[in-house]
């Protein structure tokens, strides 16, 4: 049987890696990609050490060459193409009317940009193949409610959502499911700059309600990266063949549908 292959934005640490980790160890080969190529090392030295298949890519997310770089790289070295995570992110924290250009546009470079051209990278290929293919999205409890102090970042979520659902109608004629996983307060380094920044902005503004987000899951514990990554392994697997154009959300029972 051929060998199926993941390719995984954002796979240098936290959530990214963890889908790594577990992708690789459920057969996958794991094309581990992040915008840091030391981190995306790493994350393959540990799924070496497990024994299983995995190799290193630098991409930044923003730009769209680099992600089909990556794809068509791969695909050329592997032949195929079966799953794409994006995963790859990044956070703002601040009041709404502090809100900058700048962070905006950072934000929606990332976030946004980069899952609509990661699934135009990989659609390319999917598309072509006669077993389709799975694209797997970051989104995030900032994609089911606002969150205050990250508005740009909540704004940037739903449209993950909006790109998730309107790729999955446009792809599905193709075999191509597309979905997001949805985490919520995730024990990772991007959790700890919203942790960090919050804390500061609580003494300076005493008006922040982030911090109450932890004390609402209702499995009262702070959610690991294997958490997300166990959706994620789900949705790329063939139990997950019926499933299109969903945000799930894999956080504790912090948010409820
Ligand atoms: N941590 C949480 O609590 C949480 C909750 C909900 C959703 N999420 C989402 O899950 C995803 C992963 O989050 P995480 O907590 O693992 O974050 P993280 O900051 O720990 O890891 C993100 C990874 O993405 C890489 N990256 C950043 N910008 C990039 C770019 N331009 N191109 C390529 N790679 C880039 C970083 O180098 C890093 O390795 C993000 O999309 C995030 O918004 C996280």
């Amino acid at each position: 049987m051929t060998q199926k292959i993941a390719v995984i934005t954002g796979a240098g640490q936290g959530i990214g890696r963890a889908i790594a980790k577990i992708l690789a160890a459920d057969g996958f080969f794991v094309a581990a990609s992040d915008i840091i190529m030391a981190a995306a090392e790493r994350t393959v030295k540990e799924i070496h050490q497990q024994h299983h298949h995995a190799a290193a890519y630098q991409t930044n997310v923003i730009y769209q060459h680099d992600l089909e770089h990556l794809v068509t790289q791969v695909v050329a070295e592997h032949g195929h193409i079966d799953v794409m995570v994006n995963d790859a992110g990044i956070v703002k924290v601040g009041p709404v009317e502090q809100v900058t250009d700048r962070d905006v546009d950072e934000l929606m470079a990332v976030n946004v940009k980069g899952v609509l051209f990661g699934i135009q990278a990989a659609a390319k290929f999917m598309k072509k193949q006669e077993s389709g293919g799975k694209i797997i999205n970051a989104a995030g409890l900032g994609a089911m409610e606002g969150m205050p102090l990250l508005s740009a970042y909540s704004a940037s979520k739903f449209a993950v959502r909006g790109l998730t659902q309107a790729a999955a109608k446009e792809l599905a004629p193709y075999h191509i499911t597309v979905n997001a996983y949805s985490p919520g307060v995730v024990n990772s380094p991007l959790w700890d700059i919203i942790n960090a920044q919050t804390e500061k902005l609580d003494q300076e503004v005493q008006q922040t309600t982030l911090k109450q987000f932890k004390d609402r899951i209702a499995l009262n514990r702070i959610e690991e990266p294997a958490d997300a990554a166990n959706l994620v392994a789900f949705l790329a697997s063939e139990r997950a063949n019926y499933i299109t154009g969903q945000t799930i959300v894999v956080d504790g029972g912090l948010h409820m549908n």
